[in-house]
């Protein structure tokens, strides 16, 4: 039986998994991801766990016929655009999905090998590895296996190259892994580097010794190859110091899966899928004793922010039955959010294939720093980022002569943003952070480029830039930020530079969600500027911003720190009046 059409944009994902009644692996893992990403998700129930974050503590599979079931009625109905497979648990259940599958004709599979949970527990019998190799694996799309898991498939790989490693440890040894994996069907295998060492420089395996201390700077390489083009890409993450992770292999291969199922292109899935599973980690929640579960839903940022969501959709006065009744409970979900408010002590695991290490450190829970610097300053940030300059460029009414005024000074001030990134640089505490600004450096100067060959196309020559003197709003905003980032720590400097950062995201995404704007966006002289701004590459870099903030936030203690707090939140605000001084200059044409 083929899958059913579909006859909406709804991208339409399927999970078939096992069930973590814990909530942060499996299927419901699966099915956070598939919603988070803007999928419709279906699951087919493989086996039932009964886990938490410490560990499994039973499992009932599926009757293969029953497991037919359900997916005879997902497919012959729903329909399905990408699917992937997680705890398969018995070699009778991976023939009977593989054939199921095979008949069905799904555009994409995703397999992801589940063998061992983290806590320790087997998923996936042993004797089942050679059905897996045998019936899925040909049909596959795509392979997620970790390390450990690809040495288990590579016993399986017939005329074993005598270069292949026996325990994978290094990213040529990930390389010749994947490579040699692609011979057992999937077009392509993504090899997850979450499990090795590297040295973040020079990305050699380390040795046992040195594992363990830069596994907290350290970095994640994931490679994926290509069969067809036999091409590798490698996707690079920071790694983040946690325990909780459980879910992970879950969430990423289920994010490709939906990545998939919305047309992207199997490295823009995987590239996507990365940076989704990376932010999840990075948020992920202290709930339990043992390994946490990600936080799948972590760009709703806060209970808080997601109870406002629904602020549109509350009934007025009239859709209450009693209205002091209602009134009570608003005032309790207050007092609630109150108290849940602050800072818990987060156990931190430094996790290595060599071992592990516990420190302590002050994870937020619901504050979010950047909400609150905005929140203090809103009115600096309304006459920033809806200035008339800002709504001149909504409607194309800005005068083009303000605009390029703007271009002439912005390439100086990328000049100076250089350098406050490398101030940064120095001004960093650890090696991740250091390299985290060298490489905003790296961007600004690339950026500065495309700037010389945007001004060009406003007729303003390479000679006219360097000719441009500085303006005085250009100077007193720059040389501000240089001097918060010299006087202070790097937390002040970053707080000068966020209104530029966070502000300039804001105003691209607003002007290209705008209706009026993207209505008559062709006859718009500001649409490449705008759309500059409202691009992933651009809000990947506000988040990246953004959870360097929440995380500076808490290593320099602002939380219990009002002071502290006061004064950031100055700095915060003068950047934002010296952004609006920026807007003033290029609209009045001021020298
Ligand atoms: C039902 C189910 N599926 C998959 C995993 C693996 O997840 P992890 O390795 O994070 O424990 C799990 N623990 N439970």
């Amino acid at each position: 039986m083929t899958t059913a059409i579909n006859p909406t944009k709804v991208p339409r994902a399927l999970t078939v998994a096992g069930s973590d009644c814990g909530g942060g692996a499996g299927i419901q893992a699966d099915l956070k991801t598939f919603t988070a990403l803007a999928t419709y998700g279906m699951s087919v129930l493989t086996a039932l766990t009964a886990q938490n974050t410490l560990g499994v503590t039973d499992i009932h599979a599926v009757p293969e016929d029953f497991v037919r079931a359900q997916f005879t009625a997902v497919i012959s109905d729903l329909g399905v655009d990408a699917m992937k497979t997680g705890m398969l648990f018995s070699a009778s259940l991976i023939e009977t999905v593989a054939d199921l599958v095979r008949d069905a004709q799904i555009p994409y599979l995703v397999v992801d090998p589940v063998m061992v949970a983290t806590s320790g527990a087997h998923l996936l019998a042993p004797d089942a590895v050679s059905a897996l190799v045998a019936s899925l694996l040909p049909l596959a799309t795509l392979i997620t296996p970790n390390a450990p898991e690809a040495d288990v498939l590579l016993q399986h790989v017939p005329d074993r190259s005598p270069g292949l490693p026996e325990r994978i440890r290094s990213i040529a040894d990930m390389k010749s892994a994947a490579a040699a994996l692609h011979t057992l069907g999937p077009r392509y295998v993504l090899i997850k580097g979450g499990h090795l060492a590297l040295d973040p420089v020079t990305l050699d395996p380390l040795h046992d010794e040195d594992a363990e201390a830069t596994a907290q700077d350290g970095i994640v390489i994931d490679v994926l190859y290509d069969g067809v083009t036999r091409e590798y890409t490698l996707f690079k993450s920071s790694r983040v110091k946690t325990l909780n992770t459980h879910g992970t292999g879950c969430t990423l291969s289920a994010a490709i899966t939906a990545l998939l199922a919305s047309g992207a292109t199997v490295p823009d899935a995987v590239r996507r899928g990365v940076a989704y599973t990376h932010q999840a980690i990075v948020h992920a929640l202290p709930l339990g004793q043992g390994h946490g579960p990600l936080n799948h839903a972590f760009h709703l940022r806060s209970a808080t922010a997601a109870t406002a969501l629904l602020e549109d959709y509350l009934p007025g006065p009239e859709g209450y039955v009693d209205e002091s009744v209602a009134n009570g409970k608003v005032a309790a979900v207050a007092e609630e959010e109150e108290k849940a408010e602050g800072a818990v002590e987060d156990r931190v695991v430094v996790l290595s294939d060599y071992g592990w290490r516990v420190e302590s450190r002050l994870i937020p829970t619901q504050r979010s720093f950047v909400q609150l610097l905005k929140n203090a300053c809103s009115a600096e940030w309304h006459a920033y980022t809806k200035h008339k300059f800002v709504l001149g460029m909504a409607d194309s009414t800005l005068p083009e002569a303000s605009f390029r005024h703007y271009l002439t000074q912005d390439y100086i001030f990328l000049t100076h943003f250089a350098r406050c990134n490398a101030l940064a640089a120095y001004k960093a505490q650890s090696m991740a952070d250091t390299v985290f600004s060298a490489e905003i450096v790296c961007h600004i100067a690339r950026e500065s480029q495309l700037h010389v060959d945007y001004c060009a196309e406003w007729g303003i020559s390479k000679a006219e830039l360097s000719a441009t003197k500085e303006a005085r709003a250009n100077l007193a905003y720059t040389r501000f930020t240089l001097d918060r980032g010299m006087a202070g720590d790097l937390l002040d400097l970053r707080a000068a530079l966020a209104p530029c950062l966070l502000g300039y995201g804001d105003i691209g995404m607003d002007l290209c969600t705008s209706e009026a704007t993207v209505k008559d966006h062709e006859k718009n002289r500001y649409w490449k500027w705008i759309c500059n701004y409202a691009d992933n590459d651009y809000q990947q870099a506000v988040r990246d911003g953004e959870v360097l903030l929440e995380r500076l936030a808490v290593e320099y203690g602002v939380w219990h720190a009002p002071k502290r707090i006061e004064a950031l939140v100055e700095t915060f605000r003068k950047a934002t009046l010296l952004e609006c001084g920026f807007w003033e200059m290029g609209w009045n044409v001021e020298w």
